[in-house]
């Protein structure tokens, strides 16, 4: 009994001790239940994702079978006429398609590759079907759009890359896909996202890694990844995305195409996840300006009363005044890879050829300057520059080529370029107009950044071996002037499209 006892007391815990292992139990339990039923959902939603790509298919291949491509700008006057605003043509052979596919056989090979879309929208196929073209169509009648998966549509799930917001599908649409759809416009698919949208890569736990069309070791970058491989790889014509840091602009840079951010409030920000400014992607700026041209209507300004009634200034867009343009090749806060300063020096060159006035435009995030200011002081300080200056747009680098998938969430920095427009409260956008060359790359030998330290060299490594990538430049105008914006962009293109036909 002498030996047994003191036994016993070291294999009995005390109460308080049993108590706190069932708890500790129970609550792991659960948590372990909860995972689980989080993990039942995560497989329905890749189910039903997998079903909705599938059904997606079936239509777009019959329907290429049937009518081939659909979609075409088409725009200008016939003999004599008044010149009408370009639209696009989404009716062939007396039917629409729901798949905003540009002709290219691998597009639906792409789509499918890349990871871009997280739900079809069922619903859509009747609507191609069943349209009945009015007797004054919408500027977007029959266009099939994507949108962000942010972006509220009735009846679908705004996940933000959370499995917790699985099944809580939107009440009722966001403002723009009201007025989109008063427009005529049929929504058709939602595209992925990074979870949270706090990042420029495009991955989360539900539908996993967006990949880039161009390469697909890359980033499609993000948080409008999804859109940016998307119309990147021709799945959509026309998408729309918002932007809080670069989020509309760098998956479009990635992925070769083009994005305007507005001014914060130009388009309603009612029925999204993040106070981010909502804008359009589109291949070409043409189709980027007939979006704004029909978002900014009535409708839009009687649904949410903060968006400013400024309808679309045609007469800005059109104008073919030469413009006077502030231009920087460095923020020197990131280093612009070879492709990116290169992209800038020959767009200025060939800007100025075109007739247009170019000088150095003020450099906001030079060491030098105070940018520790308050942003609404800096704001001020930079417009007053800006006027100074004397000048309509500013040409700038965006972040470029596409970085290796991962890399974004190791180089939060690196979106200096484009989170200043945000801080600024600027209209930027992309226009691609080059890709990296083998000079290029033998320049990232001596790329050593600003600073020569962590994050500068991370970036070399994901700059490095691109050749062949996409690169864009920004275009940025006053605020509330996105016309201008868009008629700047309008020009980079051209220019841009003539140099790569001749090289
Ligand atoms: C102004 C110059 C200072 C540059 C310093 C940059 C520091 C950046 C720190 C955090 C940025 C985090 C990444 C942001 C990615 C933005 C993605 C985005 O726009 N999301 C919003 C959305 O999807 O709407």
């Amino acid at each position: 009994v002498a030996v047994t006892a003191p036994m016993a007391r070291l294999h009995l815990p005390s109460l308080p001790t049993l108590l706190c292992c069932s708890a500790a139990s129970l609550l792991l339990l659960l948590r372990w239940q909860w995972r689980r039923r989080l993990w039942k959902k995560v497989k329905e939603v890749q189910l039903k994702h997998e079903r909705g790509v599938a059904q997606m298919e079936k239509i777009w291949l019959g329907f290429r079978k049937k009518v081939g491509a659909i979609i075409s700008t088409v725009g200008g006057c016939k003999g004599g006429e008044a010149p009408t605003p370009p639209r696009l043509i989404a009716v062939r052979a007396g039917c629409i398609s729901p798949v905003g596919f540009t002709g290219s056989p691998q597009a639906l090979q792409i789509t499918r590759e890349t990871n871009c879309i997280t739900e079809y929208m069922w619903e859509s196929e009747t609507k191609f079907q069943q349209a009945v073209r009015p007797e004054k169509p919408g500027l977007l009648f029959g266009v099939p759009v994507s949108i962000k998966d942010s972006i509220n549509c009735q009846g679908y799930d705004s996940t933000i890359g959370f499995a917790s917001n699985i099944n809580k599908p939107a009440a009722e649409d966001s403002v723009l896909v009201q007025v989109l759809k008063r427009q005529g416009a049929i929504p058709f698919v939602k595209t992925n996202v990074p979870q949270s949208l706090i990042s420029y890569d495009c991955n989360n736990v539900i539908f996993g890694q967006t990949l880039n069309p161009t390469l697909y070791t890359r980033t499609s970058g993000g948080s409008s990844g999804g859109e940016g491989a998307l119309i990147g790889g021709g799945g959509s014509i026309l998408g729309f995305g918002t932007d809080l840091g670069g989020s509309l602009r760098l998956p479009a840079a990635f992925c070769g195409i083009c994005a305007l951010k507005p001014t914060g409030n130009r388009l309603s920000k009612t029925g999204h996840g993040m106070v981010a400014a909502v804008g359009p992607m589109a291949k070409k700026v043409e189709t980027l300006a007939l979006a704004m041209r029909a978002l900014l209507c009535e409708d839009m300004f009687n649904l949410d009363s903060t968006v400013p009634p400024l309808p679309f200034n045609e007469e800005v867009y059109s104008s073919t005044k030469p413009l006077r343009i502030g231009y920087y090749e460095t923020d020197f806060f990131t280093m612009p890879s070879p492709s990116m300063r290169r992209a800038v020096r020959e767009m200025k060159q060939l800007l100025e050829d075109a007739g247009h006035t170019v000088g150095h435009g003020n450099n906001p995030l030079h060491r030098d300057q105070e940018w520790r200011l308050q942003i609404h002081e800096s704001c001020h300080k930079f417009i007053a520059q800006w006027k100074k200056l004397n000048l309509d747009v500013m040409l700038c680098p965006v972040l470029g080529p596409a970085l290796p998938v991962g890399y974004p969430g190791k180089l939060a920095v690196a979106t200096s370029y484009t989170i200043l427009y945000n801080c600024l409260d600027f209209p930027a956008g992309v226009v691609p107009v080059t890709t990296v060359t083998d000079e290029d790359e033998d320049e990232m030998e001596n790329y050593k950044g600003h600073y020569g330290d962590h994050w500068d060299r991370i970036l070399a490594k994901g700059f490095s071996g691109s050749v062949g990538l996409p690169v864009a430049v920004q275009c940025v105008a006053l605020p509330w002037q996105e016309e201008l914006c868009l008629r700047f962009m309008r020009e980079v293109e051209k220019l841009a499209e003539e140099k790569n036909r001749i090289v």
